[in-house]
């Protein structure tokens, strides 16, 4: 969940550039093919298969906290009428997009339809939609803001995409969510049951094309949720930043992008990094993605988790705090008063003396 201004503050469009981190590289991303875990158990080699797999996520999320998956289980045809549902979607007239919000007031957070947000007077040039997602689940937060979704009611056949990408999608993300699990040594569905309540959302993003160079889409930032797992169409934009360069990933039809957030590192005491990415717009096609995320119900209390404290004689680096104080500090851009005004990161919640 990146950076989401309020939805009272919609600046007008001007050039929105961040040259600060505009060193590149040729690296990749690690690209990791699931599919031993859609065979059979019964398959020769197919444990020493799934545990190199494991190994390889551990790796991923130390060394990148991104990697790209294959073979993951999301139907790639969904995938596809999900983006073509999204693009049917933002070609709709800005009069016709905009009846997709909460009406004012109404909603403690911008959902629905934003475009052009953005802080401190930077813009972020594009539109998207954001959802709670509504799993049916019993373990859903009672305080879950998916009461104050707002479902468009075009193009005709959205609603039929969105319904099944939202279950799917959830299925999907879950089922990474226990490998990330399995990764740190912790049983498949611990990470999964640690966060009782979920509040798991859905954001449908559109990026129009620029020939401002560097043009921003979406500010550098870090995931505050627990995982986010990433489709996008064949145009290049979303961009990962790797010892102070930042390194493209390149869209692979199919393929999904996942990446650890804030409450991962938190739970694993900075063994996994939250890291910073950011979407730059394409000078020649326009880009459509959409994002998954996991996210705890907003009483969800978050500590680093004892099996990387206190069981192996490690200070935590965080203190407890609760998801839904972060989460409103997110959501509204908040600062930290003392210190040079900068936003409220989860750094705010370490314990390491500055
Ligand atoms: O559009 C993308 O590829 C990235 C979206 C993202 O980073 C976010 O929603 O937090
Ligand atoms: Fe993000």
């Amino acid at each position: 969940m990146g950076v989401v201004a309020l939805e009272s503050f919609e600046p007008a469009l001007t050039p929105s550039l961040d040259h600060r981190d505009s060193h590149h590289s040729d690296q990749e991303i690690p690209s990791i093919d699931l599919l031993p875990f859609f065979e059979p158990d019964s398959s020769p080699g197919i444990a020493a298969g799934r545990e190199r797999i494991i190994q390889e996520i551990a790796r991923a999320c130390e060394e990148w906290g991104f990697f790209q998956v294959v073979n993951h289980g999301l139907d790639c045809d969904l995938i596809t009428q999900s983006l073509r549902a999204s693009k049917d979607f933002f070609d709709l007239s800005m009069e016709e997009k905009m009846k997709v919000r909460p009406p004012p007031g109404t909603c403690p957070v911008p959902m629905g339809f934003c475009h052009n947000s953005g802080i401190d007077g930077l813009v972020e040039r594009k539109e998207h939609l954001f959802f709670f997602a509504e799993d049916g689940s019993p373990t859903k937060s009672p305080d879950s803001f998916s009461k104050y979704n707002v479902w468009p009611v075009k193009p005709q056949n959205f609603s039929i995409v969105r319904e099944r990408l939202i279950v799917e999608g959830q299925r999907t993300a879950i089922f990474l969510l226990s490998l990330i699990s399995r990764s740190l040594g912790l049983p498949d569905n611990f990470l999964y049951e640690h966060y009782k309540e979920k509040m798991n959302a859905l954001i449908m993003l559109f990026y129009p094309v620029s020939d401002i160079p560097e043009d921003i889409g979406l500010h550098k930032h870090q995931d505050g949720n627990i995982l986010s797992v990433v489709a996008q169409n064949e145009t290049e934009g979303l961009q990962v930043l790797k010892d102070d360069k930042w390194i493209t990933v390149k869209p692979r039809t199919g393929s999904l992008v996942v990446n650890v957030g804030d409450i991962v590192q938190v739970w694993s005491n900075d063994r996994y990094k939250s890291v910073q990415h950011r979407v730059i717009n394409n000078d020649q096609n326009v880009r459509y993605s959409f994002a998954f995320s996991c996210v705890p119900g907003v009483s969800t209390l978050v500590a680093p988790l004892p099996q990387f404290t206190s069981e192996i004689q490690q200070a935590p680096r965080y203190r407890e705090f609760q998801y839904g104080e972060y989460m409103m500090y997110r959501f509204e851009n908040k600062k930290i008063v003392s210190k040079n005004s900068e936003e409220i990161t989860i750094k705010y919640y370490s314990t390491a003396e500055e």
